[in-house]
């Protein structure tokens, strides 16, 4: 109700609207009104675009060496609809992941219970797993595609009431889930992560899981523990991993990730005493972890971004790739080693 009487003031008072308010406050009043009035939002899907995904996987085209997110019409979904013979109403299994300044809505919709090669020629690109793609996507699309994939993967994991056993229903625009039978409301999941970027004044720890590729090194992440705050999260994964105790720490910024699930990376730098930087690793966490110097970094940015083996038969320092924070944490650490007198 509230949408709706919101509505019809947007619609008298839309030039004097359009006037008072910035693009991006009518953007995020117009996205709210969408994930609040499954009316509004019905429509919206069907004058909106679509990012297509099969089992989780974006449909993506490739140009040169990038991936580009193809936008759907209406139109173009309900003619392939109709060739798999499927109704127009599946349209409606879409989730709501965000606009264009115009206000024309972008949703995402998974395809998984369809034949993926018939779509594949039909629509002229490939769905291609979101870790193979993330690194090479246009930068508007990652972010986007991150957090489709992220809602999507919510939604198909929270079909059931966890207190019921009952089938829970999705709005319309795929903000939340709700249980008919006891009212229960289930909201998208997140969990937040640390990363930090830990320097004992003129050099900065990094550290390698054995799962990354050979030779990359990037700052120490951990999830929170529940009850901790980020200041405590960072305190202990610095200790568990590495063995150190930090002594101070400032926060940088945020990113979503969605590998292997729907992580917040909260980015922090941490200082440790000088005296005291030996490294212990926790090898049930890490592969390796070592100071690295401020002309060790710069020649790692001044390579190729992958890995690159030695003569010895090792491979030589690769960092994080620039969508991922900890290449920003990096970055900022080598801008205050050029502000800090030595
Ligand atoms: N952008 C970047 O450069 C980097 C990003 N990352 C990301 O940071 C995140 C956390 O890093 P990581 O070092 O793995 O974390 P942790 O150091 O916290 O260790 C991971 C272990 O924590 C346990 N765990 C606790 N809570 C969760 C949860 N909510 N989800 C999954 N596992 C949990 C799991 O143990 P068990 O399975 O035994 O139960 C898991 O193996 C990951 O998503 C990773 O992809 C990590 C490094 C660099
Ligand atoms: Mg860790």
């Amino acid at each position: 109700m509230r949408a709706m009487i919101y509505q019809g003031v947007y619609r008298r008072t839309s030039s004097l609207w359009c006037r008072l308010h910035s693009t991006y406050v009518r953007k995020m009043r117009y996205l709210f009104e969408l994930k609040e009035d499954d009316g509004i939002c019905r429509k919206a899907q069907n004058s909106g675009t679509f990012y297509l995904f099969h089992n989780l996987s974006p449909f993506l085209k490739k140009v040169g060496s990038k991936y580009l997110a193809p936008q759907i019409s209406v139109a173009e979904m309900k003619s392939m609809l109709g060739k798999f013979k499927q109704n127009e109403q599946m349209i409606e299994d879409s989730v709501l992941i965000g606009c264009s300044d115009e206000c024309m809505a972008y949703f995402a919709l998974d395809l998984g219970s369809l034949e993926k090669s018939v779509i594949e020629s039909e629509l002229k690109g490939s769905f291609t797993e979101l870790r193979k793609a993330f690194f090479q996507l246009d930068g508007k699309d990652a972010p986007l595609l991150s957090s489709a994939q992220a809602l999507l993967r919510w939604h198909d994991t929270h079909q059931y009431c966890s207190k019921t056993g009952q089938p829970t229903q999705k709005n319309l625009a795929g903000s939340k889930r709700v249980c008919r039978t006891n009212g229960i409301i289930y909201y998208p999941q997140m969990s937040p992560v640390v990363i930090t970027l830990v320097s004992d004044g003129s050099r900065c720890l990094l550290a390698r899981q054995a799962s990354f590729p050979k030779g990359m090194y990037s700052a120490l992440a951990g999830f929170c523990d529940v009850g901790e705050t980020l200041e405590e999260t960072v305190r202990r994964e610095v200790a568990e991993e590495v063995g150190l105790e930090v002594e101070s720490l400032w926060y940088s910024a945020s990113q979503h990730w969605p590998f292997p699930n729907s992580s917040l990376m909260i980015a922090c730098h941490a200082m440790v005493q000088p005296q005291q930087t030996k490294i212990s690793v926790n090898k049930l966490e890490l592969e390796a972890a070592g100071w690295f110097s401020l002309e060790e970094i710069m020649e790692a940015f001044g390579r190729e971004p992958k890995p690159l083996k030695q003569e010895d038969g090792s491979f030589s320092l690769c960092l994080p790739p620039k969508w991922a924070i900890a290449h920003q944490l990096i970055q900022e650490w080598i801008k205050l080693q050029a502000s800090t007198p030595a």
